[in-house]
């Protein structure tokens, strides 16, 4: 699909981007998500190639030298998550548009490979403390965990300033609309 965009929803972890993807895949039938590939261990009700394409670190390894990636990234301490070509391609070839949930750092880039092609969506928390209780909320992760997520938060919203756009998730409904705004401005009615 020589017209096949790509949306990509980056933000520190809990800002909400997964729940706000959710949302517009349920609603917008012209996108798809794009799986990524991950060495992190499968949450409970994760499942292998529809949540993320759960990987070894030797086969994560095999993958960045076979340069599959589009991206990757080190998200946490030992825990790799990237974007694979193969994916990106496999959507373009439905006629889909693609939509990305990364981190910050792999948003930049693949806004840096795919410009224009591309809408760069920063999910801006209220506050760093809301990112917190939404961690614990979510019960997703220990104790460990969430203090490795919130303590990079900072930092990555230092970033806000390199993505096209930014989404407010204070509420919910409200972002999810604006985004909606922006991906139908971006790729047409
Ligand atoms: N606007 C909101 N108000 C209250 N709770 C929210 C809101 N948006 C999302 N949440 C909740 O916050 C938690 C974190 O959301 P979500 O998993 O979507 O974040 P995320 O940015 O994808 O995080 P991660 O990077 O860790 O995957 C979830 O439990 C979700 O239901
Ligand atoms: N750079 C990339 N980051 C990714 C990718 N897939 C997911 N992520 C981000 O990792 C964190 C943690 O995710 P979690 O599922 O463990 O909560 C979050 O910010 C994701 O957006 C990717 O392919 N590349």
């Amino acid at each position: 699909m020589s017209s096949g965009k790509i949306i990509i929803f980056s933000a520190p972890s809990g800002a909400g981007k997964t729940t706000i993807v959710r949302h517009l895949l349920g609603k917008d039938e012209r996108l798809t998500f794009s799986v990524s590939a991950t060495t992190r261990q499968p949450r409970p009700n994760e499942v292998d190639g529809k949540d993320y394409y759960f990987l070894s670190v030797s086969d994560f390894e095999n993958k960045i030298k076979n340069e599959e990636f589009a991206e990757y990234e080190q998200v946490y301490e030992g825990l790799f998550y990237g974007t694979l070509k193969a994916e990106i391609e496999r959507i373009w070839s439905l006629g889909k548009h693609v939509v990305l949930d990364v981190d910050v750092k792999g948003g930049i880039s693949i806004k840096k490979i795919y410009k224009e092609k591309a809408l760069a969506i920063f999910v801006m928390p209220p506050s760093v403390d809301c990112l917190l209780e939404r961690l614990i909320g979510r019960n997703t992760e220990t104790e460990e965990s969430i203090k490795m997520r919130t303590e990079k938060a900072e930092y990555e919203l230092s970033f806000e300033n390199e993505f096209d756009v930014s989404v407010i998730n204070d509420k919910l409904e409200k972002a999810c609309a604006e985004s909606e705004n922006l991906i139908n401005t971006f790729i047409g009615q």
